[in-house]
């Protein structure tokens, strides 16, 4: 084997699901994800694609620490989410996972800069060092110009940058993207995936969920869920 080459058993698993449900309660109740098992390693950049419906956005919020399985095990960088406190389960939420919404949901009283701060409250840092930090992610993501701007005054793109830059300044497992085009022009859109892409490239893990073939098939790996239940994976799930 090439020297530095890994199989995928040595790479670290930042995402693992294995057989895992997920039900509402209601009569009947419903089950939103039924036996999903599926392994993400550090530094991929996936989608999980999918029609209205089809459990997307349940799988998502198992990923990134919102709710916990029915069962089955979730782990998200290592943790089994099934065995923490409502406390842990927030701090590692709050610590490991990095959120960009359709919406981008900024603070409009806010810079940009101070946006993009407020991801690092938990952090223990000076003001300074999360303001320092802060810059150097809106620079990341091509904002270096807009630090003082508010989200009123920026583009869609550009909001969605600044919520971009929010999500990785605090170094996350992983970045989990809900439809991060859904808002945005398809020009507007596809920079943001040229964007996500590049910060692919430089290391980051960064999961998109879309329903939009579009901009799944622009990603390394696609994973297509269907009536709870994964119908494919673009990943060979062999060593890579
Ligand atoms: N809190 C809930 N209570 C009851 N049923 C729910 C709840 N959330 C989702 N569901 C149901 O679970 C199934 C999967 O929903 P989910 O929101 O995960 O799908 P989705 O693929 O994200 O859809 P969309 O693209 O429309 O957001 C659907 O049948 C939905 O009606």
């Amino acid at each position: 084997m090439r020297r530095g080459a890994h199989t995928r058993a040595e790479q670290s698993a930042v995402l693992e699901f294995v057989d895992v449900v997920k039900e509402y309660k209601g009569v009947p109740p419903v089950r939103a994800l039924d036996g999903v098992s599926l392994r993400v390693d550090s530094g991929e950049l996936f989608a999980v694609m999918g029609q209205s419906g089809s459990g997307k956005s349940t799988l998502l919020n198992l990923a990134g620490a919102l709710d916990r399985p029915t069962s089955g095990v979730v782990r998200i960088d290592g943790h089994d989410v099934s065995r923490l406190s409502d406390t842990r389960l927030s701090s590692l939420r709050g610590r490991r996972i990095g959120f960009v919404f359709q919406q981008f949901v900024l603070i409009e009283g806010l810079t940009a800069m101070a946006n993009v701060a407020t991801a690092l409250v938990y952090q223990g840092l000076s003001t300074k060092k999360r303001r320092a930090r802060a810059i150097a992610a809106l620079e990341r993501v091509g904002l270096g110009g807009r630090i003082h701007h508010r989200p009123g005054q920026l583009s869609g793109g550009e909001q969605q940058r600044v919520a971009i830059a929010r999500a990785l300044v605090g170094e996350p497992a992983v970045i989990l993207a809900d439809e991060p085009t859904g808002n945005l022009d398809s020009g507007t859109g596809m920079q943001t995936v040229d964007l996500l892409r590049e910060l692919h490239r430089d290391g980051a893990t960064i999961g998109v969920v879309t329903h939009d073939s579009t901009l799944a098939d622009e990603l390394p790996r696609v994973v297509t869920i269907r009536d709870g239940h994964i119908e494919s994976d673009t990943s060979s799930g062999g060593p890579r």
